[in-house]
């Protein structure tokens, strides 16, 4: 296993009490450099123990992230899903959705199977602790949302997002002022930095749970008189109280914001975020089996998400042939389906004899379209529209399993 300590650090042996003294390791992040590092004590045992001083505490940095070690050999695949909060329900569902069904004996259990991936244990985990452990190498896959990945990833290139979109989740991590007093006619980022309130002094006080993207967002945006504070919830009562001037939190319907009298800005948002399933980089190289298994977990999502968007629509349409049929389908911008619209011929028996005087058409069609759709199918003579849900939609390769692999470097 290889450590990396900043540059200049001194390790600290004590022969009469066999410990290290590592001043700066849990102040420092992220970690960078393995040069320049002095050593005092006895050199062979100092290293040593460094090793394992360092391995036993997971090397955490301020925020609780840890560097990356070396893939152990366990023969089972881990897939970290949220053990609470909102995410969780919905995770399951749409494991569920994919014909992956978790096999939970009781809820406090934070073990469990999935029946359907016999090499894969899910662990239920609080969604940071499933970053910091993707990132220790004790999760191969997570789901989480990607304001997680971003705020204990910090970046880290070892974190792979596989599905960035798994549609549930929804929020993105905004900065919100008040609606009233000094700020009442404060409407952008930019506004908010020039206001002449803000010194050295007396900076803009921030009252966030994201205490890695909140200062990196103020830098990259110029803003220098800021100062941080953080809680672990109802920071929208933060300004109320006296404590902030402003927050920075997850926003989705935006009623939280509203019933405390706050407003977003302009400019104001950090990102975007919904649940994605992510993965370690070294797992997918290095664990047997770790890449098949994304693989199928990533063709049943696609599936899914794809078919979940779309409806299957068959109507019967009068016709001299196929082709003739096809023509006036074509007409309709709706109607050209995923690769253009089935037409079959529809056998009557007329008079004792067999004749094709109807052609079935099969199209999937956006939800959201639908209505359209039907509409224009009645307007080139369709009849008999059946509308039914789609389960899912495989098509020959995903373009995120081709992604993913040239990620990889394979
Ligand atoms: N309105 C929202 N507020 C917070 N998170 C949301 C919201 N909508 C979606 N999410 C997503 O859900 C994730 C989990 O949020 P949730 O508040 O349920 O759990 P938690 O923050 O881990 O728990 P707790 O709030 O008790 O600390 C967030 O990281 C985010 O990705
Ligand atoms: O825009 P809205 O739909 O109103 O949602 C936003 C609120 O939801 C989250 O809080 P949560 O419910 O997780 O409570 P918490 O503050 O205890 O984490 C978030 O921290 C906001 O406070
Ligand atoms: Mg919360």
């Amino acid at each position: 296993m290889s450590i990396s300590i900043p540059l200049n650090t001194t390790l600290q042996y004590s022969s009469s009490s066999p410990s290290f003294h590592l001043p700066s390791l849990s102040l420092f992040s992220p970690i960078h450099s393995t040069t320049a590092v002095s050593v005092t004590g006895t050199r062979q045992r100092c290293l040593r123990m460094v090793t394992s001083c360092v391995s036993n505490a997971q090397k955490s940095n301020q925020n609780g992230a840890t560097d990356a070690v070396s893939v152990v050999g366990r023969e089972q695949i881990r897939l970290g899903l949220p053990s609470k909060g909102r995410m969780a329900a919905d995770s399951l569902d749409l494991l569920k959705d994919c014909q992956l069904f978790v096999k939970q004996v009781n809820p406090r259990q934070y073990v469990a199977q999935i029946p359907q991936l016999p090499n894969t244990e899910v662990w239920f985990q609080r969604p940071k602790d499933i970053v910091r452990k993707l990132l220790s190498g004790d999760l191969d896959l997570g789901i989480v949302g990607l304001d997680i990945v971003s705020e204990f990833g910090q970046g880290n290139e070892d974190l792979i997002i596989v599905h960035e979109a798994l549609n549930f989740g929804d929020c993105h991590l905004s900065l919100a002022i008040p609606n009233y007093g000094i700020f009442e006619n404060i409407k952008s980022l930019k506004e908010l930095a020039q206001m002449p309130q803000w010194t050295a002094e007396r900076p803009l006080r921030v009252a966030t749970g994201f205490t890695y993207l909140g200062p990196k967002f103020m830098k990259d945006n110029g803003i220098k008189h800021v100062s941080f504070s953080t809680a672990d919830g109802a920071l929208e009562a933060a300004p109320a109280m006296g404590i902030a001037d402003a927050i920075l939190d997850l926003v989705s319907s935006g009623t939280t914001l509203k019933e405390n009298n706050l407003k977003e800005i302009e400019g104001g948002i950090v990102l975007e975020s919904q649940a994605a399933l992510v993965a370690s980089r070294r797992a997918l190289t290095e664990r047997k089996g770790a890449l098949e298994t994304v693989h199928e977990i990533l063709e049943r999502l696609e599936a899914h998400l794809k078919a979940d968007g779309q409806f299957t629509v068959v109507a019967n349409m009068r016709g001299t042939d196929a082709e003739e049929v096809a023509e006036r389908v074509k007409t309709q911008s709706s109607l050209s389906g995923l690769q253009g619209p089935t037409i079959s011929p529809v056998y009557c028996k007329r008079d004792g004899k067999i004749s094709i005087e109807y052609y079935a058409i099969v199209i999937c069609v956006p939800k959201k379209a639908l209505y359209e759709s039907v509409q224009q199918l009645r307007a080139v003579g369709g009849s008999g529209v059946l509308v039914s849900p789609l389960t899912y939609i495989f098509d020959e390769e995903t373009p995120r399993w081709s992604q993913l692999l040239s990620n990889l470097g394979l």
